[in-house]
């Protein structure tokens, strides 16, 4: 059945997820700052209201909705990945927590937008406490070529895309300075560790990061210069200053603001977290890439499983 959909945003993964939902028949109505279409006409009606903003816009954007004619039924969708910088809220929970009464669904997986503009099949996961909203965002957006599948760990969905941003700078560090296979083989693995044991202090599931939300977008991300956090530490490893990355990156890193978000978490709630930690000093020009290296081979050493 066709749907009225609401998309918000209209940066990279806005535009390829209204094409998706295009290619399905439904109506979409896409939202942007710069655009012609008020954000009060593109939410009315609306059975689906799906957020792909940057994450530092996501509190605002979710206020201003709040203040438009939203139908009872309207379902939230949230593709955004990251943290917010105040209340170190996921945007799942900003969505939730202004619309209390209404399903929110959390769209998260190994999904390089670039990807899927040139028809490539990709996968991913909707995610919600609502199985039957996730099941008709699954439906909206399943095609040959965008296989969806449904998820009751909406938290645990939506930090494997969050989280993984970071090794995804990590990663980018890694191949800028020629390590080579097993160092990165290390790095990836070692940050699902580091992914698990933070995910499960902040609620969600271990399984859910062994799926395509959390190991599948972590290979992605961790492997692809599409990616603009993998660029982020590319470009750094290779001596540029994160200013000037910024200035020529195609759209947003979330990575760069989750890991000050995430080095919070980590000092209020005493979470180790040895990779995070340093490409957070690397970010913030305390260490150069070669001794964040370092600093990571030479911790003391310790069981595999040791937490
Ligand atoms: N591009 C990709 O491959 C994927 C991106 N994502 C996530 O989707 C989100 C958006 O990413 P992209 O579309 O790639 O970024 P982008 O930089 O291409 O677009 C960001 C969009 O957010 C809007 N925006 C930024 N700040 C805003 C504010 N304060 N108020 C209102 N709108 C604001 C921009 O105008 C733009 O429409 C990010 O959280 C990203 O991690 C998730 C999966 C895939
Ligand atoms: O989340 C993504 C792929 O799943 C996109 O990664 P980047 O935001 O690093 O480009």
């Amino acid at each position: 059945m066709t749907k009225t959909i609401a998309i918000l945003g209209a940066g990279a993964w806005g535009t390829t997820l209204a094409n998706l939902a295009r290619a399905n028949d439904h109506q979409v109505r896409l939202w942007s700052r710069q655009g012609d279409l008020s954000l009060e006409d593109v939410v009315k009606n609306a059975e689906i209201v799906l957020c792909a903003i940057s994450m530092k816009g996501v509190q605002d954007v979710a206020l201003s909705v709040k203040s438009c004619q939203i139908s009872p039924q309207t379902i939230f969708v949230t593709a955004t990945k990251g943290l917010d910088a105040k209340t170190t809220r996921t945007p799942s929970q900003i969505w939730q927590t202004e619309f209390p009464d209404h399903s929110v669904v959390v769209l998260s997986g190994p999904n390089l937008s670039e990807e899927i503009s040139q028809g490539l099949p990709a996968a991913t996961v909707v995610a919600s406490k609502n199985t039957a909203a996730a099941q008709v965002v699954q439906q909206v957006f399943s095609s040959g070529r965008f296989r969806v599948y449904t998820n009751s760990d909406p938290v645990g969905v939506e930090l494997g895309g969050t989280l993984k941003n970071v090794m995804a700078i990590a990663s980018g560090v890694c191949d800028g300075l020629h390590l080579g296979t097993n160092a990165k083989a290390a790095l990836v693995t070692r940050g699902l560790t580091e992914i698990i044991r933070i995910g499960k202090v902040l609620g969600a599931k271990t399984e859910t990061f062994y799926g395509l939300s959390g190991l599948g977008d972590l290979l992605a991300t961790c492997n692809s210069p599409l990616s603009r956090n993998y660029q982020v530490g590319y470009q750094l490893a290779s001596g540029k200053t994160l200013t000037e990355i910024l200035a020529s990156l195609p759209g947003t890193a979330e990575g760069v603001n989750t890991c000050q978000v995430l080095m919070q978490i980590s000092q209020e709630q005493n979470i180790t977290m040895p990779i995070t930690e340093q490409v957070y000093r690397l970010l913030e020009t305390q260490v150069t890439p070669k001794q964040a290296l370092d600093e990571l081979m030479l911790r003391d050493t310790k069981p595999e499983y040791h937490q």
